[in-house]
């Protein structure tokens, strides 16, 4: 993204992120906004409605700049939806699996003077019931184990995705879900349904490894019958996203999905409560403006 002496950015920060690893780091990533040529307004939010708020009135085409966690990721991008803004996501969560997935540095700092060779990709949303996402929509075991981290008292970075998950293996028990995508209905009973647009979640699961944020489609992985071992493995395996041949996994894309289940269940998008099922997902082909490196790997053929 090429900038001009002075221009206007906004930096969104949200002082919850990561258990604070964002108001950690947004003065030295308002410093590094400087020193790329911008001249940056600094909103601590309120709230995560304020981010899309603040990101709904940005200028269309002028820098929205986002210091949080996935969730804050996606409230800001329903806003940059709206005004035309550009996104830049800036790891300030737990997880960041969104930024990691989008092939941004890690280090916020680094990631801003990294914006001089970012371009400006057209990337799809999520929606769901409503909400707009970026990364994945999922109910089920997954859902249960973000829930259950979400309520971990310390502080485990990443690693809170992993507690929730090892709790949640002895809470949950299997479900019969109906999943309709593109019209094509599939009932099975086990453990999650994800839906992916970047496809990641957990602190570096790649639960939809072959996810694009520029093919207009959702990605949806669900896992039946496995036992406890097989979803064990599940979830080891796609850290390198090599679990979708694996026995009751399935994998099917397409731009409309539609899920039930036998009992109540919750579903989450990028790792935020949604609410409860019955979900409508679908997706909106290029929807906004993020800026990522050149052979960012969810654009582009993947796998
Ligand atoms: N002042 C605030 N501004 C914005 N969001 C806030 C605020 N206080 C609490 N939150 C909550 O922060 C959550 C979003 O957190 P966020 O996604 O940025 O970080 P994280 O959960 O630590 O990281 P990740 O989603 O990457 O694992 C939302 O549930 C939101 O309600």
């Amino acid at each position: 993204m090429s900038t001009s002496p002075g221009e206007t950015a906004l930096l969104l920060v949200n002082p919850a992120s990561g258990r604070g690893r964002a108001l950690k780091h947004w003065e030295a990533t308002a410093a590094a906004l400087h020193e790329v040529g911008f001249a940056p307004t600094v909103h601590i939010t309120e709230n995560l409605a304020e981010a899309t708020t603040r990101a709904a009135n940005a200028a269309a085409g002028s820098l929205v700049a986002v210091l949080g966690g996935d969730g804050f990721l996606g409230a800001a991008a329903a806003g940059a939806r709206e005004s035309g803004a550009v996104l830049l996501a800036l790891a300030g969560g737990s997880g960041n699996d969104t930024t990691r997935r989008l092939g941004l540095a890690l280090d916020p700092v680094k990631a801003v003077h990294s914006i001089p060779g970012l371009l400006a990709g057209d990337v799809d949303l999520g929606i769901v019931n409503g909400r707009p996402f970026l990364g994945v929509a999922n109910v089920g075991f997954d859902a249960l184990a973000n829930e259950l981290g979400n309520r971990a008292r310390l502080n485990l970075g990443p690693l809170v995705y992993l507690y929730g998950g090892i709790k949640a293996l002895w809470q949950w028990r299997n479900v019969s879900f109906t999943v309709e995508v593109d019209g094509k209905t599939r009932s099975f009973v086990g453990w999650l349904v994800a839906v992916g647009n970047a496809g990641q979640y957990g602190g570096g699961l790649r639960i939809a490894p072959c996810a694009r944020v520029d093919d207009g489609l959702l990605d949806v992985v669900s896992l039946g019958t496995a036992s406890i071992p097989g979803v064990v493995a599940m979830f080891l395996r796609s850290y390198r996203g090599t679990h979708l041949s694996q026995r009751h996994v399935s994998f099917v894309r397409g731009s409309e999905v539609r899920i039930r289940a036998s009992k109540p269940l919750n579903i989450y998008a990028d790792g935020e409560l949604v609410g409860a099922l019955p979900a409508h997902i679908r997706v909106l082909p290029a929807a906004l403006k993020v800026l990522v490196p050149a052979g960012s790997p969810v654009f582009g053929p993947t796998c």
